[in-house]
């Protein structure tokens, strides 16, 4: 059951507030964009599932990416990581056309991005602490038992108990599942992650410690983050700005008080829906209700 569904929210830190519903920032420089999409569009046998879609992902924000199922969410995040072929436009990341990249090239960009898929993927036959290894093998030439520490390090980074580097992925409860996950995204010490619904699956305190552990990560490590997400309060607490998908492409992108004001249906009964509207908006009369503040237990 989402979050939303089953209590209500308040958002009563001031800084959360001002973070949540301050004017549009600034054009970014391009030395802020660190994912610029441009007039992308993608079609399987012909048949476009995204058209002429554009999209930046700014240095050290959440972007929390929405749409109606089936809207092609999953096929972008596929296109930018270069698993689905586009037809048309153009992604830089890190200011590298990761599709028209060398090889050379696209290996130095993987190195920069972690990626957190839907259920977790791990590898089921390795423990926590192997999994988080996969990729420094691939990508790096470190000792053994430096891939060890390290791996260890990122283990307690995202909230996990010592004891997890040695369990296997079946051992493990669903939110331990998305932190080893998690931990294998920033194995690499990535300056992006993309995350694909990370919450999803996840008891509402469970999911308000995932949003709270993402957002001391933007502010201890200056990750950039995109999430694709249906949670919405994932959206209200943790993005920074928020980018919808409707019409194969990005029908508006911004901070939370924008989607609040943007006239489309979709987005009208999403941010204004039954749902949305058990996250009290800092501009309602909150209802007496227990407080919630993202990470509490
Ligand atoms: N490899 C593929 N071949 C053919 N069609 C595909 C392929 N990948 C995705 N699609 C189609 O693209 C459309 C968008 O799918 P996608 O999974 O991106 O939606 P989504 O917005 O992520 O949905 P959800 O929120 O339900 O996960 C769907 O109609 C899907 O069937």
């Amino acid at each position: 059951m989402p979050r939303s569904d089953c209590e209500t929210v308040t958002l009563d830190a001031p800084d959360q507030q001002s973070a949540l519903h301050a004017p549009a920032a600034k054009t970014a420089r391009d030395s802020d964009v660190v994912i610029r999409v441009r007039d992308v569009t993608v079609a399987f046998d012909g048949k476009k599932v995204l058209d002429g879609l554009s999209l930046d992902v700014r240095r050290g924000e959440i972007l929390g990416f929405v749409g109606p199922s089936g809207a092609g969410k999953s096929v972008l995040l596929r296109t930018i990581l270069g698993l689905n072929p586009k037809q048309s436009g153009t992604i830089e990341v890190f200011g590298i056309d990761y599709h028209g990249a060398s090889d050379r090239e696209k290996l130095s960009v993987e190195r920069r991005w972690g990626v957190l898929f839907q259920h977790g993927a791990l590898f089921s036959s390795l423990t926590v602490r192997e999994n988080i290894e996969v990729p420094m093998k691939e990508y790096l030439d470190l000792s053994p038992k430096l891939m060890g520490e390290l791996a260890r390090l990122k283990i307690d980074l995202v909230g996990l108990a010592p004891d997890a580097a040695d369990k296997y992925p079946s051992e493990l409860s669903g939110g331990m599942i998305k932190r080893a996950a998690l931990a294998r995204a920033l194995a690499l010490d990535p300056e992006i992650v993309f995350l694909d619904e990370p919450t999803s699956g996840l008891d509402p305190i469970g999911a308000a410690d995932f949003d709270q552990l993402i957002m001391t990560l933007r502010d201890t490590l200056g990750l950039s983050v995109y999430m694709v997400t249906h949670d919405l309060d994932s959206l209200f607490q943790a993005c920074d700005r928020i980018a919808v998908l409707g019409d194969k492409k990005v029908l508006v992108e911004g901070p939370l008080s924008k989607m609040l004001s943007y006239d489309h249906p979709w987005v009208k009964s999403y941010f204004h829906g039954k749902r949305a509207r058990t996250v009290v908006l800092p501009d309602q009369d909150p209802a007496p209700s227990p407080k919630k503040t993202a990470g509490a237990a």
